[in-house]
């Protein structure tokens, strides 16, 4: 496959095995640049699989060997001397349930920035204001900063995930599922941050649900089984597919 210059993640010819169950079948992908990209399939196909690839969380389970390729901006993440913090502070993920530390709201977002480097207090202020802020959470918790993280409502700690991962300035956001501990409401609230945030981040979602990628994304890959069956533009995987797999999916078939 060929690599646009908009584009900021390239999977070339990847392989993934969990011990000798093979999760990740030749995937071949580019991800553009400030755009929301969803991976839809059902359970079990290797979405999640597919997003850890791409800030290597993977290496942190026994028995997995990948091969092939993953550049971002250029560089082959899968190269021997990868700088693992680095390249998740660069890439950086956000989970199915909120995961602050059980530390106050503000060491939850000072927390990457010290270890990151040196900040000054009135960096770290700044860094504090501009992350928070960019998450709608300023205004609500300026005057309870010290505060556990734990007091806050599941879709208060999500965005506050989010928040932490701003704070290091990363590129990518990797979103595995991150509404299925919201309500409606919290749902389309974080759908919308999104849609912010991705005029300065690069976003890839994992979403079980087709009506949230429909919503939120511009580009839509539907992996079963391992495979990366079709991805394209979300309006023509949802309303054209070229692949009866993938039209068997969106129209409800594999539930
Ligand atoms: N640590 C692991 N060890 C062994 N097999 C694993 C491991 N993690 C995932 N798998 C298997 O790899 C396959 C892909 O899993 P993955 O979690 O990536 O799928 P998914 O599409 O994200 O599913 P879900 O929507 O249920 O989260 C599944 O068959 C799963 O059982």
């Amino acid at each position: 496959m060929m690599s646009m210059p908009n584009d900021i993640i390239t999977i070339r010819h990847l392989d993934l095995y969990y011990g000798s169950f093979h999760a990740l079948k030749n995937i071949d992908a580019s991800f553009v640049r400030q755009r929301i990209t969803a991976l839809i399939g059902p359970s079990g196909c290797g979405k999640s699989t597919l997003l850890r690839v791409l800030n290597r969380m993977n290496d942190l389970i026994d028995g997995v060997s990948i091969t092939g390729q993953v550049l971002i901006d250029g560089d082959n993440i899968y190269r021997r001397d990868t700088n693992l913090i680095q390249l998740r502070k660069k890439v950086g993920m956000v989970f199915q349930r909120p995961n602050p530390f059980p530390l106050s709201i503000y060491d939850n977002i000072v927390y990457g920035p010290t270890l990151h480097g040196r900040p000054h207090k009135k960096e770290l202020e700044e860094i504090l204001v501009r992350s928070l802020e960019a998450v709608h959470l300023w205004q609500e918790l300026r005057d309870r900063l010290q505060q556990s993280a734990l007091s806050l409502t599941e879709e208060q700690q999500q965005r506050l995930c989010i928040a932490r991962l701003l704070a290091v300035e990363p590129e990518i956001l990797l979103m595995d599922e991150p509404c299925s501990a919201l309500d409606p409401l919290a749902t389309l609230q974080l759908e919308e941050l999104m849609q912010e945030l991705v005029k300065e981040y690069t976003i890839i979602i994992v979403t079980h649900n087709m009506q949230q990628a429909a919503r939120v994304s511009t580009d839509t890959g539907f992996m079963l089984l391992g495979d990366l069956v079709e991805f394209g533009p979300t309006s023509a995987i949802f309303t054209r597919p070229k692949d009866s797999r993938t039209e068997d999916y969106v129209s409800g078939k594999y539930g």
